[in-house]
């Protein structure tokens, strides 16, 4: 049966909908533009992401590109709106130039939640950053993974660089930065930057049965896994994060109750009751 999508609030740039199983779908909407982003578009993105936080009934956030445009290609997201780009960044409505996809790539990353990248056609640039944050990608079999920043003055240092060499080895991370080649959808399954390849007509279908999949599993193990895959590469921000699992789980238990309880109380807690396990 066909998943019902239900929209949660409409924009101007994406599309945010969610279905019944706890799974919601984040589109990037500007097909004529590849899918790139300007400011507007990832203020969008960050609030739909907030929200899919937010909320205790979602598990997993599908990130995908609309397509296929009216030339019938397709585009995850081809990177940041060269049109709107400043002297110091990408310029939206406001007038402030801003390099605001640094944020959502932190809470893509962040969010205990997963997030699963849908890529059809182009994922190139900033677009192929947004990817790699992703905790998994599905390709579809047209897909095109690549950076460019060196051959159109930019470049992604942060998560772009390091955690693109973390996931395809320090060689391969900058072959890919310093030769600004394409990548089919095979190649990238090889380098081990998308965990699967599918036929264009059932990439949806493949990232919802992915999503029912994690559905089923504990949301707590997930959670704390995410953090714990963040901790090995993230240093102090990824092992506060870490730790604040740590703390939630804490909170949790009888024996944090009883502490907290008794300090309301003003009684000395009752210690005795927890063991201190080898
Ligand atoms: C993606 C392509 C390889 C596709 O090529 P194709 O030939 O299929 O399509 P066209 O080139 O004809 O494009 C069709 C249509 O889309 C417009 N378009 C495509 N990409 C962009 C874009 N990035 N910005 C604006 N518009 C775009 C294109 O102009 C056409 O419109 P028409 O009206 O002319 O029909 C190819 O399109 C391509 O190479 N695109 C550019 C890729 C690019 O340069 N991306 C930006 C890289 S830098 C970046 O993303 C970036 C963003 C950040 O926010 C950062 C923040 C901090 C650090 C680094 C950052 C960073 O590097």
């Amino acid at each position: 049966m066909p998943t019902e999508w239900t929209p949660v609030k409409s924009y101007s740039d994406i599309r945010y909908e969610k279905c019944a199983e706890g799974i919601a779908k984040i589109t990037i909407n500007r097909p004529e533009k590849r899918n790139a982003f300007r400011p507007e578009t990832v203020a969008q993105l960050f609030e739909a992401f907030s929200d899919a936080r937010e909320d205790q009934r979602v598990g997993v956030v599908l990130l995908t590109g609309a397509g296929p445009h009216t030339d019938g290609k397709y585009a995850f997201c081809a990177g940041g709106d060269q049109s709107v780009r400043g002297p110091a960044g990408y310029v939206g409505g406001d007038g402030v130039p801003r390099l605001n996809v640094l944020d959502l790539q932190k809470l893509i990353r962040s969010m205990p939640k997963v997030v699963i990248a849908l890529v059809a056609g182009y994922a190139i640039g900033g677009g192929h950053v947004l990817h790699l944050v992703c905790d998994l990608t599905i390709a579809a079999d047209n897909g095109i993974f690549g950076q460019v920043g060196p051959k159109m003055g930019s470049f992604d240092g942060g998560f772009g660089a390091s955690y693109l060499a973390r996931i395809v080895g320090q060689k391969k991370a900058r072959e890919i930065w310093f030769l600004c080649r394409q990548y089919d959808a095979q190649q990238a399954l090889d380098m081990g930057l998308v965990n699967a390849v599918v036929p264009i007509a059932d990439l949806e279908e493949e990232g919802i049965k992915w999503g029912r999949e994690i559905m089923q599993q504990s949301p707590l193990a997930i959670r704390c896994l995410k953090s714990a895959f963040n901790a090995d590469v993230d240093g102090q921000s990824g092992l506060q994060e870490l730790a604040g699992n740590a703390t939630l789980l804490y909170y949790m238990s009888e024996e944090a109750r009883e502490f907290h309880q008794a300090q309301r109380e003003k009684r000395p807690p009752d210690a005795s009751k927890f063991p201190w396990l080898p």
